[in-house]
């Protein structure tokens, strides 16, 4: 059977990809360029969708003077394309991977999105996600879009199509978070920072998640680097540990996740598979410069090393 899935990105962006050996502050960098995608989070979610063989259409906003390594990018997948056009530039983000493995991002501002845009997106969004098994909204809000705004028409995003996953950050993720979409995917800073306060231990990660359950978030999926991942609902909690990989960049890791997520979601694969399918997806993005799925077997030999097991709430200790 067919399933169909769109993923909106509101604030798109190419991103300039490198490495430096250690970055020092005040001085000029020279850095190894290791490639300049069309990305931003949905985006990255709809390739590895896409490598995985379902049927992806990607929205949000562009900007009209930079649009062409996008519509490049769309017709070599196959992705249906319902971005709306806005007059400026799509931001270009900076990604440094030194040798550490740490990656800075320097993440700009690109156009913004005039009120009558915004308008014209909202009600084209909703005349069509009923249409769709899914719906992933990921990712920051461009210069222009209101977090008020944007929390109304996730509501009614959501009273069209129940399964929304949400992956972003900051007062994004606060606006998005009172729709109560279905699953979301916050890092452990991202919860920490919702949740106003540390979360030391994983104890304190799983009883943020079910704060945020009680708002009527069904899933809670908190993306723990390379620790893993803790998935909870209402069926239990979950922990996966990813076997030790040799990173190129960490860039789209949590966007990897999330096409994972969904995938196994619209297999319908128990939570424990989806997580194990999704650590692997996510393991071998920080593995290569850029996220998605060239080898099936290799995603294979991948989840058969990734380690799931029930998360105990007497396990006190992050080790
Ligand atoms: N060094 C690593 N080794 C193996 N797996 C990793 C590593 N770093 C990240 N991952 C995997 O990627 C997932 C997502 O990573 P992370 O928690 O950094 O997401 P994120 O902060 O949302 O990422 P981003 O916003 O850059 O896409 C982790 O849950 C883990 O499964
Ligand atoms: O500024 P946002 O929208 O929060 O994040 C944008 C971004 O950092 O997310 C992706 C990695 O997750 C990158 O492709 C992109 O540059």
């Amino acid at each position: 059977m067919s399933r169909r899935v769109a993923t909106i990105t509101l604030n798109p962006a190419y991103d300039l990809v490198g490495f430096i050996p250690e970055i020092e502050s005040g001085e000029v960098n020279r850095v190894r360029t290791t490639g300049l995608h069309a990305a931003g989070k949905g985006i990255n979610v709809a390739r590895v969708l896409k490598d995985l063989g379902i049927d992806v259409t990607v929205s949000g906003f562009l900007g009209k003077e930079n649009l062409q390594g996008f519509q490049q990018l769309f017709s070599e997948l196959g992705i249906t394309n319902r971005f709306h056009v806005v007059p400026g530039r799509t931001r270009i983000n900076v990604k440094l991977t030194e040798q550490s493995s740490a990656v800075t991002d320097l993440n700009f501002s690109g156009f913004e999105v005039s009120p009558e845009e915004w308008t014209r997106f909202v009600e084209d969004s909703l005349s069509w996600s009923g249409q769709f098994d899914m719906i992933c909204v990921s990712g920051s809000l461009p210069a222009g879009v209101n977090p008020d705004a944007f929390s109304r028409w996730m509501a009614a995003l959501r009273d069209l199509c129940p399964c929304i996953i949400f992956d972003s950050s900051r007062e994004a993720l606060v606006a998005g978070l009172l729709a109560a979409p279905w699953l979301v995917k916050p890092n452990r800073r991202e919860l920490e920072i919702w949740a106003g306060r540390p979360l030391p231990e994983i104890g304190d990660v799983v009883m943020a998640a079910h704060a945020l359950r009680q708002q009527g978030i069904a899933h809670v999926v908190i993306s723990l680097g390379e620790q893993g991942a803790l998935w909870v609902s209402g069926s239990g909690a979950w922990i996966a540990r990813p076997p030790s990989v040799d990173v190129v960049s960490t860039v789209g890791a949590g966007d990897a996740m999330v096409g994972g997520i969904i995938y196994g979601l619209l297999m319908r694969e128990s939570n424990q598979h989806t997580l194990r399918l999704a650590t692997a997806v996510s393991a071998l993005a920080v593995g290569q410069s850029n996220v998605g799925i060239s080898d099936r077997p290799r995603l294979a030999a991948m989840m058969a090393r990734v380690e799931v097991n029930p998360f105990d709430s007497r396990q006190e200790s992050d080790s």
